[in-house]
């Protein structure tokens, strides 16, 4: 559950968000919009990565404001590029290297990360070399590496962008089987088909927040 009460953000000169004003409860939420209208700063406050300069963002029933570390622990942040988020040598390490704060007993740790890369058809890969993945294995990994975590929450900044369509069908199957809340930024439009609800931005501010093809209709009528 993720609350904006009139959330404007100013970044440098520029405000990137006016006035923003949401109650997300739905499972799948798109966020889209032009290039620069906000998408990604709106994404970065659902976690705290971002804050309010004015107004409010209530995440799980904290204020990000107070408590961003306490909301990351339990809403995960999926990065564009997942060569950003790729930090050991093999998939399983990197995995496990999610985890290492828990302080697990080893053997459970294993447990986790084999059930994780089973779950997303990583399981064969669990030795190899992260770097020497396919586009589309290394932004599975990297939901891997957050899903392990079993976060409640799951933020997804364009997790499309990068792939082929066989690897972003991919990633979009994968992304319909996850039992939590999940909000992705895209410019991915077919990804949001079965969505509940989309978002749209210009210029900072929503102006349509309605079911998949109404949303996009919208969109497509500011772009034309
Ligand atoms: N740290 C910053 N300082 C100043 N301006 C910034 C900063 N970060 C982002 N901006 C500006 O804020 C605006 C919104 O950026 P944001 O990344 O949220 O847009 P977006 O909708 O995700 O764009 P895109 O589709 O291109 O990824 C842009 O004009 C950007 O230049």
């Amino acid at each position: 559950m993720i609350e904006l009460a009139d959330v404007h953000v100013r970044l440098g000169e520029r405000e990137v968000l006016r006035g923003v004003t949401a109650t997300l409860t739905e499972r799948r939420i798109g966020v889209i919009g032009a290039n620069g209208s906000g998408k990604s700063t709106l994404a970065r406050l659902f976690n705290g990565l971002a804050l309010p300069t004015s107004g409010a963002v209530t995440v799980l029933g904290h204020d990000t404001r107070r408590h961003a570390a306490r909301i990351r622990r339990r809403v995960g942040f999926l990065f564009t590029d997942p060569d950003a988020q790729i930090v050991m040598p093999t998939v399983a390490e990197d995995v496990a290297f999610s985890l290492r704060r828990h302080k697990l007993p080893a053997e459970e740790v294993r447990a986790r990360v084999a059930a994780v890369l089973e779950r997303h058809g990583l399981a064969g890969h669990a030795d190899h070399p992260a770097h020497q993945l396919s586009g589309g294995q290394k932004q599975l990994l990297a939901l891997c590496s957050v899903l392990v975590l079993e976060p409640e929450i799951l933020i997804m900044d364009e997790p499309t962008t990068l792939l082929d369509l066989r690897h972003s069908r991919l990633v979009a199957e994968h992304l319909r089987a996850l039992p939590q809340q999940v909000v992705v930024v895209t410019h991915d439009l077919p990804l949001l088909a079965d969505f509940d609800r989309v978002l749209v931005l210009d210029e900072g501010r929503v102006v349509a927040d309605a079911p998949p093809d109404e949303a996009i209709g919208h969109y497509r009528g500011l772009m034309a």
